[in-house]
C-alpha cells in the first residue's frame, strides 16, 4: 500500500513545506495539494514544496480543466517536473460547481472536457506541437518551450461520478477517489474496471487511491471530535446515492445543511453521528487506522491519501502515520 498526504493550501506555504517534508521523512511517497481559487495558489505552493523536499512526488490533487487553458497547466507541470528533477503527477478531476459558479464559468460537458484535455496536455507533455478540434477542447499548433523530465508524467483523475470514474479507468494512471469507506470501492472499483477492459487496460496500471478524511491520534476521542467538522462538509456535499449506500439519516444531514448555510457549525457538528464519521472518515488509534487500511486494500485500494484533518495534531499524525500506520 502506498501512502500519499493532502493539504488544502489554506495556511502559510512555509507551513505547509514543513509539513511535507516531514511527511516525507516518514514514509509518505505522494504529496496532493487542492486547487481552489479562493486558496492559495496550487502551483506555487507546489514549487516551494518541490524545493523542499528530494523524494516525494507531488501535484496539484486536483485541478480542473477549466480555470486554466490545457496547455497552461502542461507548462505549469512540466515546469514542476523540471524543479522537482522528475517528481511532478497530474491530478486533475471536473473542478466543482460552486467553484464555476463562482467564477461565473459554464461547466460544460465535465467527461468529455476532462478526457479532450487531458489528451491535449499528455501530446505537449511528450513535446509534439499540438493541433486538435475536439467538442469542447481546441488547440492550433500549440507546443510547449519547457519539457518534463519524466517521459510520462503520470495523469490521476479525481473522479466520484460513475462516467466518470469510467473514464479514469479508460486513460488515467490512477484514480483519486474522495471516500473513506469500503463501501464507496466496492461500488466505485467495478466502473473503473468497466472503464479499464474496455480500453483493453488492466487494472494493476491503475493506482486507486482513497483520498479519506483521515484523523489519528493515540487517544480515540481526540481523533474522532477532530474528524466531526470535515464530516459534516463530506456529509452535507454528499449526493442521494451515497448517503443511502451508507444508511445516513438524511434528515439530520439536511439539519447540517442548513446550519451550514448559516454559519450555525455549533448545531452542525454536533449533529455528526457514529454512521457519518464511519462512512465518511477514517478516524481513531493507529491500530484502529490500520484495521481500516487492510479493509480498504482487501477492497483493491492501491493507494491511502492522508486528508484533512491527518490528526487533532498534523504534526504528530504525520509520525504516528509514519511510524505505526505506513510500516503494518
Ligand atoms: C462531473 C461530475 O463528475 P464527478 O466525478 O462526480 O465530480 C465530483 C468531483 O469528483 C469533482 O467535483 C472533483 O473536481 C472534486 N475534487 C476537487 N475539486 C476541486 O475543485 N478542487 C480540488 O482540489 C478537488 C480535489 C479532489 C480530490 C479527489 C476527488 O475525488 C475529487 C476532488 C459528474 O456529475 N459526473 C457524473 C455525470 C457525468 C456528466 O456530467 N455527464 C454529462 C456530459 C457527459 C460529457 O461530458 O460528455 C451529461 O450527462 O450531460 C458521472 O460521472 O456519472
Amino acid at each position: 500500500m502506498k501512502f500519499g498526504i493532502e493539504f488544502v493550501p489554506n495556511e502559510p506555504i512555509q507551513k505547509l513545506c514543513y509539513y511535507v517534508k516531514l511527511a516525507e521523512d516518514n514514509g509518505f511517497e505522494y504529496c496532493w495539494i487542492t486547487d481552489h481559487y479562493n486558496n492559495r495558489n496550487v502551483y506555487m505552493a507546489l514549487t516551494a514544496i518541490a524545493m523542499n523536499t528530494n523524494k516525494i512526488k507531488l501535484g496539484p490533487g486536483v485541478t480542473n480543466p477549466y480555470v486554466r487553458n490545457p496547455a497552461i497547466t502542461a507548462s505549469a507541470i512540466a515546469t514542476l517536473d523540471e524543479i522537482s528533477g522528475g517528481r511532478a503527477v497530474l491530478g486533475i478531476g471536473p473542478g466543482d460547481k460552486a467553484t464555476f459558479d463562482a467564477l461565473g464559468i459554464e461547466w460544460v460537458k465535465p467527461v468529455t472536457t476532462l478526457k479532450e484535455s487531458i489528451e491535449v496536455m499528455r501530446k505537449l507533455l511528450a513535446g509534439e506541437r499540438v493541433s486538435f478540434e475536439g467538442k469542447v477542447v481546441k488547440v492550433a499548433g500549440a507546443a510547449l518551450a519547457v519539457k518534463p523530465i519524466q517521459k510520462k508524467v503520470p495523469v490521476y483523475v479525481g473522479a466520484q461520478g460513475p462516467k466518470m470514474l469510467e473514464t479514469a479507468g479508460m486513460i488515467a494512471d490512477g484514480v483519486l477517489i474522495n471516500a473513506s469507506n469500503p463501501k464507496d470501492f466496492e461500488a466505485a472499483i467495478p466502473l473503473i474496471k468497466k472503464g479499464a477492459e474496455a480500453a483493453g487496460r488492466s487494472m494493476d496500471e491503475i493506482d486507486v487511491a482513497a483520498y479519506a478524511c483521515m484523523s489519528v491520534d493515540k487517544n480515540a476521542e481526540k481523533a474522532k471530535q477532530a474528524a466531526v467538522p470535515v464530516v459534516a462538509f463530506i456529509a452535507a456535499g454528499s449526493p442521494p446515492v451515497v448517503l443511502e449506500r451508507h444508511g445516513i439519516d438524511v434528515e439530520k444531514v439536511e439539519k447540517i445543511r442548513e446550519a451550514l448555510k448559516k454559519g450555525d457549525f455549533g448545531t452542525a457538528f454536533g449533529t455528526v453521528d457514529d454512521a457519518m464519521l464511519e462512512a465518511f472518515s477514517i478516524y481513531g488509534t493507529p491500530d484502529d487506522v490500520v484495521e481500516k487500511c487492510k479493509k480498504l486494500a482487501e477492497m483493491g485500494v492501491t493507494q491511502i491519501v492522508a486528508g484533512s484533518p491527518i490528526g487533532p495534531n498534523k504534526e504528530t499524525a504525520i509520525k504516528l502515520i509514519g511510524k505505526k500506520i505506513i510500516p503494518a
